[in-house]
């Protein structure tokens, strides 16, 4: 006799497959008919969701080797699309910006994002339209920048003193440590007004509990989790990643009410003309709300704050430690850094703010690192909100789009010897400032471009610059003993960011007078 669990199943198979069956084919029908751009076959189900490794970026940017600069997959039930072509992106980024702006509901911006009721992770609407405005008009203004240029000023002073203290203890050093704590530092204390690491550190515990929550964080956020591509997947959850999920966005959001009520308590404490600098928090809850409430509602705000977190020191940090590991890879490329450090700035004092537009060689290796490594190698993934064609192909409504950076850095349709590290390469003819931006030819794309394009590309740019400035002024740099330039490893893991796979170690010798680094 079958048990009741083998009927049942029996029943469910005799029930689904030919649905399942029947659903494929018609779908097939339907492709033909609307004639989609070329790409791999595909699996029953699955589609091309097997066809992807531990490393997307790299098997999307076969594909279109292969299949040609517009591809078409299938992930499960979603439609997808991916490119390493400058003319298709700036038709998706800027002719049909209206069509391809939004994101795709995953499970990661439901349970990390507030329900997607943030910035970055948000579908277009008006909720969207609304919160990026409140970063544009009140965050991240020129003005506001500038109200905080001492405290990256002291930052960057504080990265030199760490990274001095650890060479006269003749110490190996980690970079992505050193650049990890100054990037949150920096946003640390725009946001929150507080400084997670270093001398006036919030404490020890919360500091540590920050760092793992956001690490946590920044995984799940660039995980291509199953369940968002088969829902069947979400009933069994094999690895627990929505458990997960649910777990960190508890703690983040027990972490940001904190935050909000320390903010709230002393607001209340201060005096009514207490001129003390706002932050970023401050500001937020200064804010009227929606619908004419007198406030923001904290839900609002607390998206805002993990956005901020989440789109700022990742991306900066990863950038740097890309931009050290190149460097040090390269002596040649950091004698010509350090001659036009000595040129412009000199050895008498520290590289400010102000010199930065002036190193333009500085601005081609920073160039340079954005196409090799870039930090967001799928920015972050668009949503078409209805169907269109692009070259005459057809695109369904809802279809996911991977624009691969890291593939457009290495199409040997526009860029020759893609493998090599040459930062000479975006020297402009004419002499010019070397912009750090996709320019007109889109042959680059570190910010994006239309609509959702990064609003704080101007301080992202500032602390990539500062921060590699002051490290290859200040000293000179070597791989541990042992280890050749040319055998440093430059290979990456995926992610929402795209960092080295391998903490970067390396060991500093100062170039300038002691009094300096005080
Ligand atoms: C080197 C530093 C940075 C890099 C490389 C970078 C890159 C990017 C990229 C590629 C995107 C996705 C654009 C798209 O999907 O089309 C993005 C979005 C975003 N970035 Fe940045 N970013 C950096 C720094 C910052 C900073 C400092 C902030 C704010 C303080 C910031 C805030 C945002 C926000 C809010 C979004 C979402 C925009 C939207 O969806 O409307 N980023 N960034």
């Amino acid at each position: 006799m079958i048990d009741l669990i083998t009927f049942i199943s029996i029943l469910l198979c005799s029930f689904l497959t030919p649905k399942i069956i029947n659903l494929w084919f018609k779908k097939g029908t339907q492709e033909q008919a609307q004639r989609l751009p070329p790409g791999p076959p595909r699996w029953p189900i699955f589609g091309n969701l097997l066809q992807l490794g531990q490393l997307p970026h790299r098997d999307l940017a076969s594909l279109c080797e292969k299949y040609g600069p517009l591809v078409y997959i299938r992930l499960g039930k979603v439609d997808g699309i991916t490119t390493n072509d400058p003319d298709i992106i700036r038709e998706i980024l800027l002719q049909q910006d209206e069509v391809f702006a939004s994101r795709p509901r995953t499970l990661a911006a439901v349970h990390l994002a507030y329900n997607c009721g943030d910035v970055a992770l948000a579908p277009l609407g008006p909720k969207w339209k609304r919160m990026r405005r409140i970063c544009m008009e009140h965050l991240l203004t020129t003005k506001r920048l500038e109200s905080f240029a001492s405290h990256r000023a002291n930052e960057a002073q504080h990265l030199i003193q760490n990274v001095w203290t650890l060479a006269q203890k003749g110490d190996a050093i980690n970079l992505r440590e050193v650049l990890g704590t100054f990037s949150m530092n920096n946003v640390t204390r725009m946001l929150l007004g507080k400084q997670y690491f270093g001398s006036e550190f919030a404490g020890r515990h919360e500091a540590m509990e920050f760092m793992h929550i956001t690490h946590e964080l920044f995984w799940l956020l660039g995980l291509i989790y199953l369940g968002d591509y088969f829902p069947l997947w979400r009933w069994v959850d094999p690895f627990g990643c929505e458990k997960k999920m649910r777990d960190v966005e508890k703690r983040v959001d027990d972490f940001h009410t904190k935050i909000i009520e320390e903010h709230r308590q002393r607001k209340i404490k201060q005096e009514e003309n207490d001129q003390t600098e706002m932050d970023f928090v401050d500001i937020l809850l200064s804010l009227p709300g929606e619908d004419g409430k007198k406030h923001m509602d904290d839900k609002e705000i607390k998206a805002l704050i993990q956005d901020m977190i989440a789109a700022a020191t990742d991306t900066s940090a990863v950038t740097n430690e890309w931009a050290m590991a190149e460097v040090i890879k390269h002596p040649r490329v950091l004698k010509k850094i350090q001659q036009e450090l000595d040129t412009i700035v000199g050895s008498n004092r520290m590289v400010v703010e102000s010199d930065l537009t002036h190193l333009n060689y500085l601005r081609c290796v920073v160039r340079e690192i954005f196409r090799m490594h870039p930090a967001g190698p799928f920015l972050i993934p668009h949503e078409s909100t209805e169907a269109t064609t692009i070259n005459g192909y057809y695109i369904p409504k809802k279809t996911r789009v991977f624009i691969n950076t890291y593939a457009l850095g290495r199409n040997t349709k526009i860029w020759d010897n893609v493998g090599e590290f040459r930062p000479e390469r975006h020297l402009s003819v004419d002499g010019s400032r070397v912009e750090i931006s996709h320019g007109t030819d889109f042959k680059i794309l570190p910010f994006s471009a239309g609509k959702r394009k990064c609003p704080g590309a101007p301080l992202g740019v500032t602390l990539v610059l500062m921060a590699l400035a002051r490290l290859f002024h200040c000293f000179d740099w070597n791989p541990p003993d042992g280890l050749k330039p040319e055998n440093i490893d430059t290979s990456e893991v995926y992610g929402m960011t795209m960092p080295k796979a391998k903490p970067l170690i390396a060991v500093a010798k100062p170039r300038l007078a002691a009094r300096l680094y005080q």
